[in-house]
Order: C-alpha cells, then sequence, then structure tokens
C-alpha cells in the first residue's frame, strides 16, 4: 500500500473528493431541516466511506481523510460515521481476537455493518467504572444477559447511534459466577440488518439539537434483558470462557485503549481546525480597512493595528508548534500500540499521561483560539457563513468529549506526582518526565533565547509539579487520600497543563534543530517559535516569576519583544497561511476566501435567506395578524 505524506493526501484528495461526483457539488445547509441536513451529510458520509474502500487506504491514511480540513467539506455539519471510522472499527481491530476479527471485519467493510462506540449513560461519562449496564454471563446458554437497570443508566451520546448504526460496541460491567468483573467491551447487533428497526428489548434513539455538530447523530440506548452470545464479548483481552471462569487482560486498563487512540486523533485534528480559523481570520485581517485614513489616503488594514496582532498573529505560530507535538504523539502511539500488542505494556501508562495532556491542552487552546479569531473578524465572524462559530463548535466539542479535559489533566497529573515522589516504575529512556528526577535546567533567562525560554517552560513544569507533590504529601498525613486530593486539584491540573506545555515547546525546539533543508525555512520556524514561546510567558506571567525564574524587569522585556516579534511576523502572515495549503471550498468561508472578495460573498451568501425570497414574507403577516388578537 502506498503511504502517502499529510499534503500528499490533500493534493491526492484535492482530485478524489473535490471531483468526486457524489462530493464536489455542495449545498448551503444552513437553512435545511435536522432531517434534511441529516440526510444529506449522511450520503456524502457514506460516498466518503466507499472512496476510502476504493482507495484501500492505511489507518494513516483514514486519519487524514478523517480530519476536519476534508471532514468539514464532506459533512458539514458533522460525519454521523465518525464514531464508526475513529471508534468502533479501531476497537474492532484492536480488541477483538483474530476469530472475532475474521468473523466480523467483512461485513464491516461491505458496509452490511454500521457500528457505534456505546460508553457514555445519562449519569456517567467521566467516572467509566461507574457505569451501570450489565452483562451477565449464563453458563447453561452461553450469552450474555444485557440490561440497563433504570433510565440513569441509558447510553447517551454515542454518535451514530441516533438512527445510522446496526451495531455497536456496548461497554458494560461484566458479571461473572456471580462477581463483578470491570468493564468491558460487547459487540451487539441493535438494529435488524435488512429492515433498520430496533431489535427485540432494544430501545434506541436521537438525543436532539447541540451546540454544533448536529449530525454527528448522537443516540440513546436501553437494554431489556437482551441476549448476547457468549462469542459477542470482544476477547482479546479479557476471555469468559464457556463455563463462566475468567481470564484477566494482561493490563488493568486494556478495555479503555480505543479512548487513547481517539484522544491522539482529536489533538491532531483539532489543529486542523485553528488552521482553518487562522487562515480566515489572515485573509479578512487584509482585506478589511477601516479607521482614520493615513497618509496615502487609504483606511488602515486592520492586521496593521498592533491588538489585532496580537489577536491573529500568536494563533498562526501556535498551529505549527501544536501541528510537530500532535504529529510527534501520533507516531509514538503507533509504536506503543505494536508493542503493547505484543504484550509489553511499559509504555502505556506514559503514553496514557501524555495522551491525556495533549489532547486537553489542544482542545483547550484551539477553542481559546478560533474564539479569539472569531473575535477578530468583528460582526462578520459571528456570521455563520464566517464559518468560525462551527470550528468554535468543533473545538470546544473536544474539550468534553473523549475525556472531559480537567479529568484528563488529573490523570496526567496523578502519573507525574507519582513520578515527581519516585513511586512509579522509573521512567523509559526518551520518556517525558525524566526532567523530574534531574536537577532544574538553570540556563539564565534572556529575552531572545529560544533555548532559554524552554529552560523557563521547563522549570515551570518542575516546579508546579514538584510543589503539588510535596503538598499533596502533606496533606496525606492527616486527611483521607480523596480529601487530600480534593485539596490540591487546582493546583494539580495547573501541573499537568505545565508539563504539556513543555512538552510541546521540547518537541518544536527539536523541529527546529533538525530542519536543514533551507536557511530561510529554518529563520522562519525560529520567528514562529520565538513569537509562541513570548506568548506562552505572557499568558501565565505569575508562573514565569514563581517558579521560571524571571524577574518583573524580565516580564516588561518580553511584553516589548513579543510585540516586536508579532510586527516582524506580520509581512508573512499571508505567505504562513497558504502555506497550510487548503483551497477555498475546504475552507468555505465568506471572509477567508484566497481572492479576498469578502463584500461580494457576503451579499451572495444572504440572497439564500429564505426571508428573502418574497419581498414581504407571509409569515410577516401571519404573526402580526395572531399579536393584534
Ligand atoms: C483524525 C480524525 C479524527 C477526528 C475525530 C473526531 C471525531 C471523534 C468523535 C469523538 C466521539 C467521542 C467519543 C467519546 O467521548 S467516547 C467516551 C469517552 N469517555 C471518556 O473518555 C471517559 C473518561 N474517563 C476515563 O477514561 C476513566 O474513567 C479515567 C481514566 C478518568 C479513570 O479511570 P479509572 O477510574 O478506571 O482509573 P483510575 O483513575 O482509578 O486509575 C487506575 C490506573 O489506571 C491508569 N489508567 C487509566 N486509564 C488508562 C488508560 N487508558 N491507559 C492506561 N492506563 C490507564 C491510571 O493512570 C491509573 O494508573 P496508576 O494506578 O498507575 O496510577
Ligand atoms: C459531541 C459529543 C460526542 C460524544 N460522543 C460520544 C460517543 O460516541 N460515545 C460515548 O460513549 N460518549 C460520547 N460522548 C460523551 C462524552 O465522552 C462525555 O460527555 C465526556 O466524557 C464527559 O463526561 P460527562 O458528560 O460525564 O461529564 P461530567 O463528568 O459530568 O463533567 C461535569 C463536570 O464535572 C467535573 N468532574 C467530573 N468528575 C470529576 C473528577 N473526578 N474530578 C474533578 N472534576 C470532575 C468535570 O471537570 C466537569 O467540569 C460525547 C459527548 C459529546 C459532547
Amino acid at each position: 500500500m502506498v503511504s502517502r505524506n499529510r499534503s500528499q493526501v490533500k493534493d491526492h484528495l484535492g482530485s478524489k473528493v473535490l471531483n468526486h461526483p457524489e462530493l464536489r457539488n455542495t449545498k448551503a445547509t444552513e437553512y435545511m431541516s435536522h432531517e434534511e441536513k441529516y440526510r444529506y451529510n449522511l450520503s456524502r458520509a457514506t460516498a466518503m466511506l466507499k472512496l476510502i474502500d476504493e482507495e484501500g487506504m492505511d489507518v494513516n491514511e483514514i486519519s487524514k481523510v478523517m480530519s476536519h480540513t476534508v471532514s468539514g467539506f464532506t459533512t458539514p455539519d458533522g460525519n454521523p460515521l465518525a464514531v464508526h471510522q475513529v471508534m468502533f472499527v479501531p476497537t474492532l481491530m484492536n480488541q477483538a481476537d483474530d476469530d472475532q476479527v475474521s468473523r466480523w471485519l467483512g461485513d464491516v467493510f461491505n458496509g452490511t455493518i454500521v457500528g457505534t462506540y456505546a460508553q457514555t449513560e445519562l449519569s456517567h461519562g467521566t467516572f467509566v467504572r461507574g457505569l451501570r449496564t450489565t452483562a451477565t454471563y449464563d453458563p447453561a446458554s452461553r450469552t450474555f444477559d444485557l440490561h440497563t437497570p433504570d433510565v440513569s443508566a441509558a447510553k447517551w451520546w454515542p454518535g451514530g447511534l441516533g438512527t445510522t448504526a446496526n451495531h455497536a460496541v456496548v461497554m458494560a460491567q461484566l458479571y461473572t459466577d456471580g462477581q463483578p468483573r470491570g468493564i468491558h467491551p460487547f459487540m451487539v447487533a441493535i438494529r435488524d440488518r435488512e429492515t433498520h428497526r430496533p431489535l427485540p428489548g432494544i430501545t434506541v434513539g436521537e438525543i436532539g439539537p447541540k451546540l454544533g455538530q448536529n449530525t454527528l447523530n448522537n443516540g440513546y440506548l436501553l437494554f431489556d434483558h437482551v441476549k448476547v452470545p457468549r462469542e459477542n464479548m470482544l476477547m482479546r483481552n479479557a476471555r469468559v470462557n464457556e463455563d463462566g471462569s475468567y481470564t484477566k487482560p494482561s493490563h488493568q486498563k486494556a478495555s479503555y485503549g480505543t479512548m487513547v487512540f481517539t484522544r491522539v486523533a482529536i489533538a491532531l485534528d483539532t489543529v486542523d481546525a485553528l488552521q482553518i480559523a487562522a487562515t480566515i481570520a489572515a485573509r479578512y485581517s487584509i482585506v478589511r480597512r477601516q479607521g482614520e485614513p493615513r497618509d496615502d489616503g487609504q483606511e488602515p488594514q486592520i492586521i496593521d493595528y498592533q491588538t489585532q496582532q496580537l489577536k491573529v498573529l500568536p494563533h498562526i505560530a501556535a498551529c505549527y508548534v501544536l501541528r510537530a507535538s500532535t504529529a510527534r504523539l501520533w507516531e509514538h502511539h503507533t509504536h506503543v500500540t505494536s508493542e503493547v500488542r505484543g504484550g509489553d505494556t511499559a509504555l502505556l501508562p506514559e503514553l496514557h499521561a501524555t495522551a491525556c495532556c495533549l489532547k486537553a491542552l489542544v482542545t483547550q487552546d484551539c477553542s481559546e483560539a478560533i474564539e479569539a479569531l472569531r473575535l477578530s473578524c468583528g460582526g462578520h465572524g459571528y456570521m455563520t457563513a464566517s464559518r468560525l462559530p462551527a470550528l468554535y463548535a468543533y473545538a470546544t466539542a473536544g474539550a468534553t468529549y473523549e475525556g472531559e479535559n480537567t479529568v484528563l489533566l488529573l490523570q496526567t497529573a496523578r502519573y507525574l506526582v507519582k513520578q515527581a515522589g519516585g513511586s512509579h516504575a522509573p521512567p523509559a529512556a526518551g520518556s517525558a518526565v525524566t526532567y523530574l528526577s534531574r536537577p532544574a535546567d538553570d540556563t539564565p533567562f534572556a529575552v531572545g533565547s529560544p533555548a532559554a525560554y524552554v529552560a523557563a517552560v521547563g522549570r515551570v513544569a518542575r516546579g508546579r509539579v514538584t510543589e503539588v507533590a510535596a503538598a499533596l504529601q502533606a496533606d496525606r498525613q492527616t486527611m483521607p487520600e480523596a480529601d487530600a486530593w480534593n485539596q490540591s486539584l487546582v493546583q494539580l491540573v495547573a501541573a499537568a497543563l505545565a508539563h504539556g506545555r513543555y512538552f510541546v515547546v521540547r518537541e518544536f525546539a527539536e523541529v527546529v534543530s533538525q530542519q536543514s533543508s533551507s536557511r530561510a525555512i529554518q529563520q522562519m520556524l525560529q520567528l514562529l517559535f520565538s513569537v509562541y514561546l513570548a506568548h506562552a510567558v505572557s499568558r501565565a506571567e505569575g508562573d514565569f516569576i514563581t517558579y521560571g525564574g524571571l524577574t518583573p524587569s524580565d516580564i516588561r522585556l518580553n511584553r516589548r519583544h513579543l510585540l516586536r516579534l508579532l510586527a516582524e511576523l506580520r509581512p508573512h502572515m499571508i505567505p504562513l497561511t497558504d502555506a497550510f495549503d487548503l483551497p477555498d471550498r475546504l475552507i468555505n468561508s465568506t471572509l477567508g476566501a484566497w481572492d479576498g472578495d469578502v463584500y461580494r460573498r457576503m451579499f451572495e451568501q444572504a440572497s439564500h435567506s429564505p426571508l428573502n425570497t418574497d419581498e414581504v414574507p407571509a409569515s410577516f403577516h401571519q404573526a402580526m395578524l395572531r399579536s393584534k388578537l
């Protein structure tokens, strides 16, 4: 199979997707009903699935074509098959045993089986161990009895479950021999393959409108003592034998593997959304002129206001920096997964810790950045047709799904404080936490030296982690563990974020140092890195004084330095966003097209409003009449 890099995939898709007979003609969906939107997005998602199949793509390629850059074009309101592709199929591949894979995957790939990942319940999402759907094994019939004890245990949220999927991987509490065995995955048929009607004992439907991504087709699901054959528990890790005896998995959290994968995919993908938003805001900021005319008689381009530069340019730098670290995480995930499949789980705890904090850091940074970029476009950024509201809705969902960010940061913090206290297995060579067991890097801070900034970011991470580890340790002597932990929650979250920031900047430092093909490119990467670092310091000045070794004078110098760097970056803003290589049809924004013809496009989109069809819409008279009664 030919492996393509990210840009080549895009080029490849440029011809394949943008010219595909079922995909090339897009419709504006803003005025469609909920059902019309679903039909439109589902038919495009299906065409995309067929295309992926025809092209014979591997997991890396699929992740790229499923990326928001492309899926925002194919399924602008959310892909009802996203969870099928990103979670259901990977769960079968990684958690089903070989027999099960050969039993199901043919039907998955020929489209007979369409699935979802059904974990979250109405009353439990975060605390997975608290899920209440049960799967009780009966050795006499060799079946599991799947049951929802009450409405609060209804599955709620799974993507594609609403009206699309006919199967689900259901995460349920396993009982064998009368013993609870924890959460395990079960392959369950929920709708008839021919009629698509719910099967006996199944109650299923769609949960209703959301902030965005309304055609993800999120659903609910309840079981009334549904019998599932023994062979339908996914058995690559744990096993239930015919007599009901139970074999434990090689790693306690093996069944959480799909979540780790999806966190990595979300981190990588949210940067795509930021790139689109940054391109829109950059292009609009040079087209838009407003204010007292200058010497040349023209009103200034808004990007020449220093405040606008601060709203836009650091986020372009962030696109480059976050892309590098999330791509690195993706590679690391591939490596660790193959080790785990071979039985070696040593690297899993750190992968889990890193995936948690990068997913949280990236989705938080990107959603804040996209909102700042939307605001940088003034009133027009509030229009749906700018695309910025939908990009925000997409990025901010990433802060909640696949593990709410605070909760994930606490998972990272748990790993970090154990490392700092020496109570975890020592980190492997190349680990991202070795800095915790070494003396702090005392490179003196100097404005203009990226290495000095990276060292300061490291001191903040180290200081934050060691301080909270000590506080926790002290509290543990005087109160129960849960109270001690709760007493430090805010500082634990800050420590995990600081660690994530250090991970990100070290990865980019490596990218800059390894770039050798062109001096000009290296200089540009250095400039982007300097902007990212100076902005990071300006966002957390207190931390850099408290832990990073910076003085109030350094902080003042950094503020001026950042503004100078922004002025230096400004002439490169358009080439830097053009380099994301996003065709207009993928950007799909009135404000962000390459030719800058913003105002004509805005008028053109207004012509689609159904309220403009008649000079006086009938609804006006009807409503006025009612108000007079
Ligand atoms: C490229 C294109 C892609 C674009 C994709 C976009 C579309 C995607 C659509 C997304 C749809 C969304 C789907 C979902 O949201 S699915 C539901 C996701 N749900 C969650 O993420 C729930 C979050 N909660 C949890 O994961 C767990 O409950 C939590 C980890 C918080 C706690 O678990 P638990 O209580 O069981 O464990 P403990 O805290 O007690 O920890 C015990 C030890 O286990 C370690 N641990 C925990 N998880 C893992 C793991 N996954 N791997 C390895 N190890 C793990 C933990 O660190 C503890 O270790 P120590 O005892 O050594 O400290
Ligand atoms: C668009 C979308 C798509 C989704 N798709 C799927 C899907 O396909 N399949 C699926 O199974 N699920 C899906 N989900 C569900 C999603 O995974 C959960 O909503 C998510 O994991 C958060 O869990 P929760 O809703 O229980 O939040 P809660 O845990 O109730 O969070 C509420 C607040 O409580 C805080 N909190 C909770 N526990 C702790 C703690 N231990 N310490 C400190 N603070 C805490 C949180 O930080 C947060 O501020 C989806 C959700 C969304 C929004």
